[in-house]
């Protein structure tokens, strides 16, 4: 669901659609931007709802409201606060995805998970440029690495180790960014994600989790990347 949009100015370069799951990120992100001033591009930033299949619904959505008005969107970013996995993200660092994979999309099988793509479908993973990710993390001073996207949010350490198992470069997992680029996809858009660690992946520990601290590491890291995000064009 589109809670609200708030939007910024145009440039002929187009405009960019960020996603957040909740109404908070979706302030933090906007407070971001606005603190950039002048510097902030063409933006809507929406709150989609929490998880996959949400994201993918009201991204596409938004997609295809823009792009029948003639505005349509040249980049989409799915954005908010996210598991980090330790000890390589710690609670307040940024993440930005060199990956956008779906980390339970696929069969559970006697001798292991087994993604949809071996079972002949679809796809788990969709790769923003890499030229915008290099360039968001330097000015964010963000890590890089991969965001799992899960429809269950992790809460044991076996859990978290099965996930690392499986994918070696993950630094984060949230429950938005592979809905989001599914469907950036389906409209030819590149996808970004920006992920604000608001807690540990693993035991769940829900009252240890710094929402506020990941919320203002949000906000400063969109300030950063506005003139990032205004001035990137597909090549
Ligand atoms: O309660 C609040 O004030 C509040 C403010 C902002 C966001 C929230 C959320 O609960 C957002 C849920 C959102 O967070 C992502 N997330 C965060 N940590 C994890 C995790 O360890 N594993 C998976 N997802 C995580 C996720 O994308 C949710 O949509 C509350």
């Amino acid at each position: 669901m589109v809670v609200q949009a708030q939007e910024g100015r145009l440039t002929e370069r187009g405009r960019v659609l960020i996603a957040t799951a909740v109404p908070a990120e979706r302030d933090a992100v906007a407070r971001g931007l606005s603190e950039a001033g002048a510097a902030h591009p063409a933006v809507d930033v929406v709150a989609v709802g929490v998880g996959p299949a949400a994201a993918a619904a009201g991204t596409a959505t938004a997609l295809t409201t823009a792009a029948l008005s003639g505005r349509p969107y040249r980049l989409v970013v799915s954005a908010g606060i996210g598991g980090g996995f330790q000890p390589g993200a710690p609670i307040g660092s940024v993440v930005v995805a060199d990956a956008l994979t779906a980390a339970d999309l696929g069969a559970e099988t006697p001798d292991g998970f087994l993604p949809v793509t071996e079972l002949g479908f679809g796809t788990v993973t969709h790769l923003p440029p890499p030229s915008l990710v290099t360039d968001v993390a330097a000015a964010t001073g963000a890590l890089t690495g991969t965001v799992l996207t899960v429809s269950t949010v992790t809460g044991t350490a076996a859990r978290a180790a099965e996930l690392l198992g499986r994918h070696p470069g993950a630094a984060a997992e949230a429950m938005e960014g592979f809905g989001v680029a599914e469907a950036a996809a389906a409209h030819g858009v590149p996808v970004l994600e920006i992920r604000a660690v608001s807690n540990a992946v693993g035991p769940r520990d829900r009252a240890a989790w710094r929402i506020r601290d990941a919320l203002a590491a949000l906000t400063e890291a969109f300030g950063k990347s506005a003139p990032v995000l205004e001035s990137w064009n597909r090549t």
